[in-house]
């Protein structure tokens, strides 16, 4: 199986590195290397939860590898995606499926017509942890796993096995899933939740608990149910309050990616968390005061 991955940051290098472990015998990984990158042949450093470090070479895809490839796995941020796959399209494989590894929703409207047209169109939610710790740097912070499946076009049901249980191999757990709309819908909940919350207050994410922010996330999460019920998606309020609490607590010492970035004085996702819910809310007549005005206070720190 030939796969290439587009975004050498974290996660992209994870999924890279673990699929190049396998061997050449059971999958062909290459990496699509941003125009910031230089294209000659190098390696990158990953580290281990053991504080282990190794460094491993780093293949390369150019405009044969693209012909040739079955998996396409975009591993960039959610804002990137449109930008980071425009080279890449025009020399892709018709075959290959398209994988989207974001946090946030929105990217799947952004693409051509086309491309939904030619490619199946895969989302792929994880729940490991990776920090960037420079450039070809990346350090696994937090074991996960990962659920895969189909928002647009088709996959036969033995490419789906095989690709799962190829994902599974390298980085597990991974599963395939006929919900995959659904779970994206939970992790925005979380998202839209945790992430503007912990930018705001520079809290880390367990201390979302405190009472005081009880009404405010009920708040949220019903924007999010009513938005979701309006694109067929039904979620339970009670039900995402009480996963949005597991996380605070499973994660309670970490710092949000959102609140990371916003430290690191980067770009951050809002667009497609409270901005998601915005837009979707104002298309379909639903008000969404509670996300509007965290996409707004987000966007302008
Ligand atoms: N890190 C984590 O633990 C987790 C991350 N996620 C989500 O996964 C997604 C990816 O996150 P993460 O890997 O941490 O992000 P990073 O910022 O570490 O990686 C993004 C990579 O995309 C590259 N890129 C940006 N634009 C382009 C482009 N036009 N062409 C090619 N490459 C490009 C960047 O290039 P350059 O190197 O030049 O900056 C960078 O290497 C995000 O949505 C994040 O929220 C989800 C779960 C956990
Ligand atoms: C689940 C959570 C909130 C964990 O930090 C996350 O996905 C993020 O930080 O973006």
């Amino acid at each position: 199986m030939n796969i290439i991955i587009l975004g050498q940051g974290a996660i992209g290098l994870l999924w890279y590195r673990a699929l190049q472990q396998l061997g050449n015998d059971k999958v062909n990984v290459k990496i699509f290397p941003s125009s910031a990158a230089p294209a000659a042949s190098q390696t990158f450093t990953f580290t281990e939860f053991s504080g282990l470090s190794e460094q491993r070479p780093l293949i390369t895809a150019d405009k044969t590898a693209l012909s040739e490839c079955d998996h396409l796995l975009v591993c960039v941020k959610s804002y990137q995606v449109k930008q980071a796959l425009k080279p890449v399209l025009p020399h892709l494989n018709t075959g290959s499926s398209i994988i989207l590894s974001h946090n946030g929703m929105g990217t799947l409207a952004e693409l051509p017509e086309q491309v939904i047209d030619k490619h199946a169109i895969l989302t792929l939610l994880t729940t490991h942890g990776c920090l960037r710790v420079k450039p070809r740097h990346i350090r696994h912070t937090g074991r996960g796993f990962s659920d895969i499946g189909l928002v647009s076009g088709q996959l036969a049901v033995k490419q789906q096995t095989e690709l799962t249980n190829l994902l599974n191999l390298a980085l597990p757990q991974v599963e395939w899933t006929n919900n995959i709309v659904e779970k994206q819908w939970r992790k925005l909940a979380v998202n839209s939740v945790i992430n503007p919350l912990t930018a705001l207050h520079q809290l880390k994410n367990g201390q979302i608990l405190k009472d005081k922010f009880t009404a405010q996330i009920t708040a949220i999460l019903t924007e999010v149910s009513q938005v979701a019920k309006s694109q067929g998606i039904e979620l339970n309020l009670r039900e995402l309050e009480q996963v949005v609490t597991g996380v605070a607590q499973a994660t309670s010492n970490n710092i949000s990616s959102m609140r990371c970035d916003v430290l690191g004085g980067k770009k951050t996702e809002i667009d497609y968390i409270s901005g998601y819910i915005h837009r979707l809310g104002e298309e379909q007549h639903i008000a969404t005061p509670e996300n509007t005005r965290l996409w707004q206070q987000v966007s302008a720190l």
